[in-house]
């Protein structure tokens, strides 16, 4: 079966063998699965083995959904929201197959407030959220709707896939950041955290603690390490975070022991600024990431 749903979980095959695994909890993408050179799939996500899975609190791994604010909320409208916002932490639904054939197998969910009132208690803004999860052989799309269903107000929102990807963080290195504007949130004080730095680097690494977040970024990125390399593509996700927590992780309940040294967060987003939706309309943020072939 390419396509299998149970109470919790979706799990995605495609006829060449790459696999995903969905957990409906946060429409949360909690394996990726894809073949190596030798033809054995290899996991491609980082999930701790300490992250709860039971839907208590949002997967540390992944890629949770960060909507709508991203951090502490800073909007006005945002204001009962906890960081990173709702999306990531509650039930999603299985919507539909869209697809399932040797282009690739496809999935919709969507989280709809309208039957959820604890969404309505903390933003009721009227919105709704597909998510259309898409597997071919060596790639994951992950694309995100937003539907502004207010035939009169403007939905203003922030929204980020928090990719967790799997890769040694004392190697790797992420390109083309160079020449970027961005803000540092690892600097002691609000004024240096707000005060923008240009990137120098040709190639950023994650050695030390990193929390940066790149204003207007090109889209394309490369992960590169000794032995592998993954390419993130995006749309509409102007901004892009890299995130690895070093030593700091051990503040982290849920991270495994020394789990910083096996990933590292490259995070494309909507984040500086907020995307106003006019009314009946829909915004998609896109991200393709793949397995580049030798
Ligand atoms: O612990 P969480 O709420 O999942 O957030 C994890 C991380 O997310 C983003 O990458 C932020 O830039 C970080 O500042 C934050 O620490």
């Amino acid at each position: 079966m390419p396509v299998n749903a149970s109470k919790d979980t979706v799990f995605l095959q495609h006829p060449q063998g790459s696999q995903v695994t969905i957990l409906l909890y946060g429409a949360t993408v909690i394996s990726w699965k894809v073949a190596n050179d030798e033809g054995d799939l290899q996991e491609r996500l980082f999930v701790s083995s300490k992250s709860r899975l039971d839907g208590s609190k949002p997967v540390r791994g992944g890629i949770p959904i960060v909507f709508p604010c991203f951090g502490p909320p800073i909007h006005p409208e945002h204001s009962r929201l906890s960081q990173h916002g709702f999306a990531r932490s509650e039930a999603w639904k299985v919507d539909k197959i869209i697809m399932d054939n040797d282009a690739g197998v496809s999935i919709r969910l969507v989280l709809d407030p309208t039957v959820n009132d604890k969404i309505a208690s903390l933003f009721p803004n009227p919105f709704l959220l597909t998510y259309v999860v898409t597997l071919a052989a060596h790639q994951l799309s992950t694309d995100l709707h937003v539907t502004n269903t207010s035939p009169s107000k403007p939905l203003e929102f922030q929204a980020l896939l928090h990719n967790y990807i799997l890769a040694p963080a004392d190697e790797l290195h992420v390109t083309p950041l160079q020449g970027l504007s961005y803000y540092d949130k690892t600097e002691g004080t609000d004024e240096a955290r707000a005060t923008p730095k240009t990137e120098t680097r040709a190639e950023v690494d994650v050695k030390k603690f990193t929390d940066s977040v790149y204003e207007n970024a090109p889209q394309r990125y490369k992960i590169s390490w000794l032995n592998g390399d993954l390419e993130i593509k995006a749309k509409e996700f102007k901004d892009v975070v890299l995130w690895n927590p070093q030593e700091e992780g051990h503040k982290l309940a849920d991270m495994e022991s020394e789990g910083w040294k096996k990933y590292v967060c490259l995070e494309p987003g909507y984040v500086k600024g907020f995307v106003k939706l006019e009314p009946l309309k829909t915004w998609i943020g896109q991200q393709v990431m793949s397995v580049p072939q030798k």
